[in-house]
């Protein structure tokens, strides 16, 4: 007993590697990424952004404490009025506009990750729902963090996507993320041998979900 969050990464080692870094990842690293693979990813993210928006009002809805609903109201916040503006923006940098984004069809990748962390969280409690989202919010913060330590990472406006690297290395998303896992360090510290084995799958299916959404963008599937 005794656990914490690292212990769930080193459960599923190779799935955690494979998803930080990832060849769409890579190619955001030293700007080599296809656009219409990155236009692609970008659609896609915004419907994942909804979704994931969802999953912090049901992290409100499964909230026993005060401390948790104000936890999961500042999550709802931060996507809303921080990450979806960003993203909206950011996409109209690259010609894409708010009528068509209103408009897209959904990737089964998109689905079947999204609704994998709502249905995980509606079978399950407040902790099975933080340990389906934490590759998405903490596997970002530690993917801009991998990509800065990395020779070929290019910074600067010679790289297409630096942008996307400073979204995800601000000190507002860094904030966010050192706050999950401190969450999660609280709550892994008490949990049993077996219930952690629960969680460790919940984690892994996770991350193995973050790698498909990384290939949808390279394979621009539908
Ligand atoms: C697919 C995916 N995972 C994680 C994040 C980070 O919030 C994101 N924007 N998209």
């Amino acid at each position: 007993m005794g656990y914490r969050f690292t212990d769930l990464t080193n459960a599923c080692h190779d799935d955690w590697r494979a998803y930080i870094e990832h060849d769409f990842v890579r190619g955001l690293g030293d700007g080599t990424l296809a656009e219409g693979a990155f236009r692609h990813y970008l659609q896609q993210d915004y419907l994942f952004l909804i979704h994931f928006a969802r999953a912090y009002a049901l992290a409100a809805y499964k909230s026993r404490s005060l401390a948790d609903l104000r936890q999961a109201h500042e999550g709802l916040k931060a996507i809303l009025d921080v990450e979806l503006d960003l993203h909206v923006g950011y996409c109209r940098e690259w010609g894409i506009g708010e009528a068509e984004l209103a408009q897209l069809p959904e990737a089964r990748a998109t689905m079947a990750y999204t609704r994998y962390v709502l249905d995980t969280g509606n079978r399950g409690d407040l902790l099975d729902l933080h340990v389906a989202l934490a590759p998405c919010l903490v596997g970002y913060g530690e993917i801009a963090t991998w990509l800065n330590a990395q020779s070929f990472t290019l910074r600067g406006k010679i790289n297409p996507y630096d942008a996307w690297i400073a979204m995800y290395e601000s000190d507002e998303f860094q904030g966010a993320m050192r706050a999950e896992l401190e969450w999660l360090d609280t709550r892994l510290a008490d949990v049993t041998p077996a219930r952690f084995a629960e969680l460790a799958e919940v984690f892994r299916d996770a991350t193995r979900l973050e790698i498909d959404f990384w290939q949808m963008g390279l394979d621009r599937a539908i």
